[in-house]
């Protein structure tokens, strides 16, 4: 069931614009299927891009309709001289199959702006990302765009960061995975912490990151608290390369829902 808007965001009009016909403003019909309202927020953050960009490219289900959509505009000409920096392999490979020219940190070391999704977002802007195993090329990325656009559908909408009983990323060596997964899980005894290596369904073997580390996912019963100390416990632990919280980084929100688009700039 879809939830109401949050006070916290602002609405920028109660209507969506299509994807298909981005000359046409409408109602949202209220069957939109989750994979839409994901393509809907996609396309409203590429009317963002300018010709002329150098573009942090995210990864996942929401961020692909974005790097589709920029390759679609490229070539019809309607942009020009764009330069993509991808999160990730898969995203890599999409976005050279779009005709997007690709670059690196290391040859543009500041970005524009990055468009991506996310898992979770608190009111405050601040996300959980690396569901799907991408974090540290994200974080790497995002955190060298001068504006870095969220997307999401309304059901990752939280009012608290892993409070919400999901995995919260952490992207480890494999080195001694098992202590660094009892450490870490020690770390937030407080709020019921509870420490899994993600593996493969199909094999159990452990999920092998872009970067060839393992992630450990953790779950809480109860809420972190101050989010800055979580983050920086978890950094501090050797054996740990990254997290999947991105605290103060987005710039702005956009929000598909059944009750349209809505846009929060931080
Ligand atoms: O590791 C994956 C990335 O952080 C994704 O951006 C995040 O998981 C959101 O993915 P999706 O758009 O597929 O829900």
């Amino acid at each position: 069931m879809a939830i109401a808007f949050p006070h916290f965001l602002t609405s920028e009009k109660p209507a969506v614009v299509s994807p298909s016909t981005s000359s046409e403003t409408q109602i949202a019909p209220a069957a939109l299927s989750q994979d839409e309202l994901k393509k809907i927020a996609a396309y409203k953050a590429v009317e963002y891009v300018e010709s002329g960009m150098v573009l942090g490219l995210g990864t996942g289900s929401t961020a692909k309709h974005a790097v589709a959509k920029i390759g679609e505009l490229l070539r019809q000409g309607k942009l020009k001289n764009i330069v993509g920096v991808p999160t990730s392999k898969m995203t890599h490979e999409q976005a050279l199959s779009a005709g997007i020219p690709l670059s690196d940190l290391d040859q543009h070391p500041v970005l524009d702006l990055a468009i991506d999704g996310a898992d979770e977002v608190d009111p405050h802007l601040n996300l959980v990302k690396g569901r799907g195993g991408s974090l540290l090329r994200e974080k790497m990325v995002e955190g060298a765009c001068s504006k870095f656009i969220v997307i999401v559908d309304e059901s990752k909408l939280v009012n608290h960061l892993g409070a919400t009983g999901q995995a919260m990323p952490v992207e480890i060596v494999p080195f001694c995975w098992k202590f660094t997964a009892e450490r870490l899980q020690g770390l937030f005894e407080y709020a019921g912490c509870a420490a899994k290596l993600r593996t493969l369904n199909q094999t159990g073997e452990p999920f092998v990151t872009d970067n060839g580390n393992y992630i450990v996912d953790l779950y809480f019963k109860s809420e972190l608290g101050d989010l800055n100390a979580a983050s920086d416990k978890i950094l501090r632990l050797a054996g740990v390369v990254e997290h999947g919280m991105f605290l103060d980084m987005a710039t702005t929100l956009i929000v598909a829902g059944e009750l349209g688009v809505c846009v929060r700039e931080k």
